[in-house]
């Protein structure tokens, strides 16, 4: 019987982002401002507010300069009294401090927008990102929407709202003044509009451009960040220094950055070419405004005070219009930015609880004709397992490296789910029921299990972290994992630990796998899943741990994956597993009698004792 996978792998962005039609970039404009606008009403209204009423005062400023001008210029005449002179200059006055007040409250609120849109999009985020499935972070392509999508969380939303509000702002002081300037002649508007033109054109394209270069770039710059991480890594420095490798990771390093270096350098060249390409035009347009302005002054049809409106005038039209144009590309490009950001929130979520809700222990686990393939591979790493283990029992997985046992034990604990074949719990399809109700039932010890940077009863206590306060709870799984070595701590189990953070103790590798034991013994749970749980423990340590292992799980379904077969071997089925299939299956003494695969490894093993023991004694 073949299922389709639950959770689907993330659907392709069917075009390229830089490709899409306006009307899905229209979308991600609405989602964008939705996005500020949830994160505060209050400081969105009150920057768009502040800015339209703001973009009116160019002009504003302007007229009441042309009218003073042209009053101090008749003043020379007579007929014009001091009061009246105070007059506009008290409206100056009182216009530039209105100016400042507006400037002010705009950018405190701005300011106040961009760090609540900081904390909710960066929420959204991480509540996407507990919500994704196992599987999912085991793909690249979600690491990478990951990452794109954590660099645009500060500065994108804030830019797309600050853009639209400034291009409407634009668009009433371009009005405004426009509608002052229009009065000097026909052309000279038009010319001044036109000669903004070039330079917006040439930051456009090559915004495009740059955001083209940051995203081929996204895969490598991951990795360059990786190399990075590996020579500044607490946890590798020993086996960096020692195998001394320093040398070849920043080789590596240094090479994808060259690589990046000589795309910037072409981007930056041919983008000073155009700009001053573009400055040029721009400077022509102007002059030749400014000749035909020259030509009315000269034939006495403007006033000195007009003449204040054209030269003040053209800075501030060649300002706006460059503000609007940018506007309109800095929305577009902040578009490309925010996708990112859209994709991977758009990623499809698994819901662990959907499905009937599993309640009561777990008897019996069957695997009936189980296979698997990671997504995105074309190889089964697992192919018609078949298996049942019950109450009471303890299951061994063995296998050479690779064999697929820890990828049996993600199937068993529904972090992932079989490409085909069924999983049955007390004879039910496991499928029927929720995830998380069914792991609930479920406590484990990964090979690669988690050091938290965190005290050690929370260390202890994360398995079920509701009862992290219970009285006694934490230091009876610290006894049954034998992890006492947390009574001598300065603070017990109170005591931070690992070297993450100030204060913190840091713990040897068994000391850690000790803790690691004690969370999974914290669950009440009636599936223990051992993966190699004595790997990083001393010879005494996993004796008395295998020992307890057996005292502690007789009531319950027991996982072991392990590679030493003493472990293995009190096992009371044992399941070979080769290249993803069962080889050989039985109790220690069967396989043993069958003299195959089991067999060959476990006596390779015991040589190798063996071996040892010959030669201490010749010692
Ligand atoms: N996320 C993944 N994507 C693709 N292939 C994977 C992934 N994880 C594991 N594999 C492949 O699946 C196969 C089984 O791996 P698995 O980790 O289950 O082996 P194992 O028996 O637990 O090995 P070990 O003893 O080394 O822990 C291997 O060939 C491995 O390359």
């Amino acid at each position: 019987m073949t299922r389709p996978p639950r959770d689907k792998q993330p659907p392709k962005t069917p075009l390229p982002n830089d490709k899409l039609p306006l009307s899905d970039r229209l979308r991600d404009l609405s989602s964008t401002l939705g996005l500020v606008w949830r994160a505060s009403p209050k400081h969105s209204v009150m920057y768009a507010a502040t800015t339209l009423i703001a973009s009116a005062l160019p002009a504003a400023n302007l007229y009441v300069g042309k009218l003073l001008l042209d009053e101090v210029a008749q003043a020379a005449g007579g007929g014009v009294t001091y009061a009246a002179l105070l007059t506009l200059l008290a409206i100056q006055v009182a216009l530039g401090v209105f100016g400042s007040l507006l400037g002010t409250v705009g950018t405190a609120s701005q300011q106040l927008l961009g760090d609540s849109l900081q904390h909710s999009v960066s929420r959204r985020i991480l509540d996407k990102a507990s919500g994704l499935s196992v599987e999912s972070f085991e793909n690249a392509e979600t690491y990478d929407r990951l990452q794109q999508a954590y660099r645009e969380v500060g500065s994108r939303p804030l830019g797309v709202a600050t853009q639209l509000v400034g291009l409407a702002g634009a668009a009433v002081t371009l009005v405004s003044v426009g509608a002052l300037m229009a009065r000097l002649g026909v052309w000279v508007l038009p010319l001044i509009l036109l000669a903004s033109v070039p330079g917006v054109i040439v930051s456009n394209r090559f915004g495009v451009a740059g955001y083209q270069m940051l995203r081929r770039q996204t895969h490598d710059a991951r990795v360059q960040n990786y190399l990075g991480s590996l020579l500044t890594s607490d946890t590798l420095v020993k086996e960096v220094r020692l195998f001394g490798f320093e040398g070849h990771l920043l080789e590596r390093w240094r090479n994808y950055y060259l690589g990046f270096r000589k795309t910037l350098e072409d981007l930056v060249r041919r983008r000073s070419a155009w700009g001053f390409g573009a400055s040029l035009a721009s400077a022509l347009l102007i002059g030749l405004a400014s000749a035909l302005i020259l030509r009315r002054a000269a034939d006495g049809q403007i006033s000195v005070g007009d003449f204040s409106i054209f030269v003040l005038g053209i800075a501030q039209v060649q300002a706006t219009v460059g503000n609007l144009l940018n506007g309109v590309s800095g929305i577009y490009q902040n578009l490309l930015y925010m996708r990112n950001l859209f994709d991977f929130l758009e990623l499809p979520s698994r819901d662990l609880d959907a499905g009937e809700v599993w309640s009561g222990p777990i008897d019996t686990i069957e695997f009936v004709n189980v296979g698997f393939r990671y997504p995105l591979t074309d190889r089964d790493v697992l192919r018609g397992v078949n298996f049942t283990v019950t109450r009471g029992q303890a299951l061994a997985l063995v296998g050479e490296n690779g064999a697929g046992k820890t990828t049996l034990v993600k199937l068993l604990t529904r972090l992932f789910e079989p490409s085909s074949g069924t999983i049955l719990l007390n004879g039910m399809e496991a499928s029927r029921f929720s995830p998380r109700s069914v792991q609930k039932q479920m406590s484990i010890i990964f090979q690669d299990f988690g050091q938290y940077q965190m005290s050690a009863r929370e260390n202890v206590a994360l398995a079920e972290i509701a009862r992290l306060s219970e009285d006694g709870v934490v230091e009876s799984a610290v006894e049954r994992a034998g992890a006492e070595f947390v009574d001598d701590l300065p603070e017990g189990l109170n005591t931070p630990l690992g070297r993450l953070f100030q204060g913190g103790r840091q713990l040897s590798g068994g000391q850690w796998q000790r803790l690691a034991l004690a969370r999974l013994y914290f669950r009440d749970a009636s599936v223990l899943v051992f993966d190699e749980p004595t790997a990083a423990l001393d010879a005494r340590a996993e004796s008395e741990t295998i020992e307890a292992l057996r005292a502690q799980t007789l009531d319950r379904i027991t996982l072991l994956i392990s590679h030493r077969f003493s472990t293995v071997r009190l096992a009371d089925h044992i399941v070979v597993l080769d290249g993803g299939v069962i080889v050989e299956s039985g109790s220690h003494a069967q396989l043993m009698a069958r003299d195959g695969q089991y067999a060959a490894l476990y006596n390779l093993q015991a040589r190798g004792y063996g071996a040892a023991e010959t030669v201490s004694e010749s010692v």
